[in-house]
């Protein structure tokens, strides 16, 4: 019990001192203020009584809001020299040019909360500014710096901190061993539970437990941000390349270790570049975030979906039986992806092509791993869209080529290395020539003729697509007139357009610009399209093949039966032929159900007055049978391969097209 007599001597009068809170100091304060409470005003720095921060903070916090003239009570208890406490009341004033300050004025407190020695006081004195608080051997609370309560509120017991009761359970179970520790660990705040990194000792005599504690929630955040950043797409929220190699890297090491296997799926998706170039990167993102979703949605939970960057993905699974668990989930992955996606306010279309490797059958290491499956993805995407391929050893060459090839292809069209042939279409059942399919060939300085299929893909993903196909429009224009001058009858020829092409903005104006500059009359000339890319966006396509059919010329659908052929579609686009694809006509007589397609496919076609052709006839059995189904004209190998431009004259030479009168108009078309 504290000596009243004594407590009044010393209290007369009442300690007050100023507060400058601007300035974080006591401009001043009266003798009983020094006298008592000198340790707990704050240091002197160049003559002038500083306060610290926690205490700063706080009476900010109230002179927040609070008008000048109001005064408030403070429970801020103030431990004189002799440990008797104060609390305190201040009242708000001005001190010049609008600042606030605080005066101050203490009162004892009879009745201290508990008894302090004085190295608690010492000790309290040295961390006021920092949160620090001192318990008994219990864990009971004793008493704590400003702020600690400021950050951690009242508590009764150490065990009050733990945001997990079990961690405050093994603290003080630790504690029975050891006489420091320090570590990180959550407590409760009162702004929730945060990170903190703790420092604890025991006092061996008293074995008062004194606890400082950091607030490193800031730093933790920043950690976890980083990590996000270096580890995470943050457009889909997929792990990244670096969690990839860190899967993979863990993998192998589980996998040799137990002689398992494990494999990756690598996918890129088709022409996505194209939707990017000409809907503009927030489409393009959206779509991805769409794929990615349903990629995820498309693959077992014990598989990992990465994002490489741009449209590549890669699947991993560990611990398979077979190279077929990863095909299961390629099956998976493209039947889902047929489906379309909502994307500002389009139905979208896009298939990715799909190639799987696995350890240890087809690579010893991670770098090889990704190699070869990207090589198998290169494969599948050259072969044709919505395709997946197993890793085999010759596909390493393969794209050894796609490399030299693409480097080479801007060379190449600025040096015009390419050349169209033409293949003749044939009209059923009196097999007259009616008209010609303009395909296009690479005559590489070194390499030779290079196919449309090892550098169209190539073309399409680079962009070159653009120039190339202008290219090939003009060209098959200008063969047509020179047929024309050297006294040959007018026939239709048709040239083939790529997907990316076809989303070119000004691509009706161009072929406009081209009939019109050599004088080509738009009813001998066809533009072939796939349904996918008609389906990638039907509302602008439809347009788009309007404005084609106002300049004259006819369009054709390609490989028909080999996208997602749906007649309500079919119908709203102005279309005047159905090529049928030739993987139909291959086994036409050897296949039933094949054959009930094409039946189905010509009936159909004919009901919607559209004319059809088949391609890739080989035989005199497709031509019966197509004879028989009433299909109107058939292009292939039986009657011609693709001809250079010589020769197809000479073709046109033997089935009388020359020399007849120029005038002639009422022709095949
Ligand atoms: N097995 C077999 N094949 C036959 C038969 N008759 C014709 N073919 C081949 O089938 C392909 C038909 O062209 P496509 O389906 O439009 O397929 C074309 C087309 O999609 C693309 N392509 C060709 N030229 C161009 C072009 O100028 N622009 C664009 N964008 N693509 C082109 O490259 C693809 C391949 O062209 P090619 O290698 O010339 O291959 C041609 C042709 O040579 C046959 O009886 N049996």
């Amino acid at each position: 019990m504290t000596d009243l007599s004594k407590l009044l001597q010393c209290k007369m009068p009442l300690a007050a001192w100023v507060i400058d809170v601007e300035q974080s100091s006591v401009p001043w304060c009266n003798g009983a203020a020094e006298a008592l409470l000198a340790d707990s005003l704050g240091e002197i720095k160049s003559g002038q009584r500083m306060i610290g921060e926690a205490l700063k903070e706080r009476i900010s916090l109230y002179l927040d809001g609070v008008e000048e003239g109001k005064s408030l009570t403070f429970d801020w208890p103030f431990i004189s020299k002799e440990g008797i406490h104060y609390s305190c009341t201040g009242s708000v004033i001005s001190l010049g040019q609008k600042r606030k300050g605080l005066s101050v004025e203490a009162h004892p407190v009879m009745k201290p909360r508990f008894s302090r020695d004085d190295q608690d006081v010492g000790l309290l004195a040295q961390f006021e500014t920092l949160s620090f608080a001192i318990f008994n051997k219990n864990g009971v609370y004793c008493d704590s710096s400003e702020c600690f309560k400021t950050h951690f509120g009242n508590i009764n017991n150490v065990r009050d901190l733990f945001a997990v009761t079990d961690a405050a359970d093994s603290f003080m179970s630790r504690f029975t061993q050891q006489e420091s520790l320090s570590q990180e660990i959550m407590l409760s705040t009162l702004r929730g539970v945060r990170w903190h990194r703790i420092e604890v000792s025991q006092n061996k005599s008293t074995q008062k437990i004194y606890l400082l504690t950091h607030d490193i929630q800031e730093d933790r955040d920043h950690e976890v941000a980083l990590y996000r950043l270096n580890n995470y797409d943050s457009l889909t929220n997929l792990p990244n390349r670096n969690l990839l190699y860190h899967q993979l890297e863990n993998a192998l090491v589980n996998a040799s270790k137990r002689q398992r296997a494990f494999g990756i799926l690598y996918l890129d998706l088709d022409g996505f570049k194209v939707i990017n170039d000409n809907f503009g990167h927030r489409v393009g993102d959206e779509l991805i975030q769409r794929v990615a979703e349903r990629i995820k949605g498309s693959i077992p939970s014990g598989a990992c979906l990465y994002r490489l960057g741009g449209d590549e993905f890669v699947v991993v699974l560990e611990n398979i039986d077979s190279i077929e668990d990863l095909e299961n989930i390629a099956k998976n992955i493209m039947q889902n992806a047929s489906n379309t996606y909502p994307v500002a306010k389009m139905e979208m279309m896009i298939t990715a092509s799909i190639g799987i490797a696995s350890y240890p059958q087809h690579a010893n290491d991670v770098d090889n791993l990704l190699k070869n499956a990207d090589a198998a993805m290169y494969r599948a995407k050259s072969t044709a869209h919505n395709m997946y391929f197993v890793y085999e050893n010759k596909m390493a060459d393969n794209i050894n080529a796609h490399l030299t090839l693409g480097g080479g292809l801007r060379k190449a069209i600025e040096e015009e290395q390419f050349v169209l042939h033409y293949q003749p279409k044939i009209r059923l059942p009196d097999e007259s020539v009616v008209g010609a399919e303009a395909l296009i060939r690479w005559s590489h300085p070194e390499l030779g003729m290079i196919s449309p299929d090892q550098f169209i893909p190539l073309a399409e993903e680079s962009g070159l697509i653009i120039p190339l196909g202008e290219w090939v429009i003009c060209r098959a224009c200008r063969q047509l007139q020179e047929w024309r001058e050297a006294g040959y009858r007018p026939i239709k020829l048709s040239v083939n357009l790529s997907s990316r092409q076809f989303m070119q903005a000004d691509l009706v104006d161009m072929v406009q610009r081209i009939l019109e500059e050599t004088g080509v009359d738009p009813k001998y000339f066809e533009l072939e399209l796939t349904e996918s890319m008609l389906m990638a966006d039907a509302q602008q396509s439809i347009e788009k093949l309007h404005g084609f059919r106002k300049l004259g010329l006819t369009l054709s659908i390609d490989d028909f039966g080999t996208g997602y052929s749906s007649l309500a579609y079919l119908k709203k686009f102005p279309i005047q032929t159905l090529k049928i694809d030739r993987s139909f006509i291959h086994d036409l007589g050897l296949d039933c159900d094949n054959d009930a397609i094409v039946k189905a496919t010509v009936a159909m076609a004919n009901s919607l007055n559209l004319k059809v052709i088949a391609e890739g006839v080989e035989n005199r059995t497709q031509v019966d049978i197509l004879n028989s189904y009433k299909c109107q004209e058939v292009q292939g190998y039986l009657f011609s391969k693709p001809l250079n431009s010589v020769d197809f004259a000479l073709y046109m030479d033997i089935h009388g097209f020359y020399n007849v009168s120029v005038a002639v108009e009422n022709d095949s078309v």
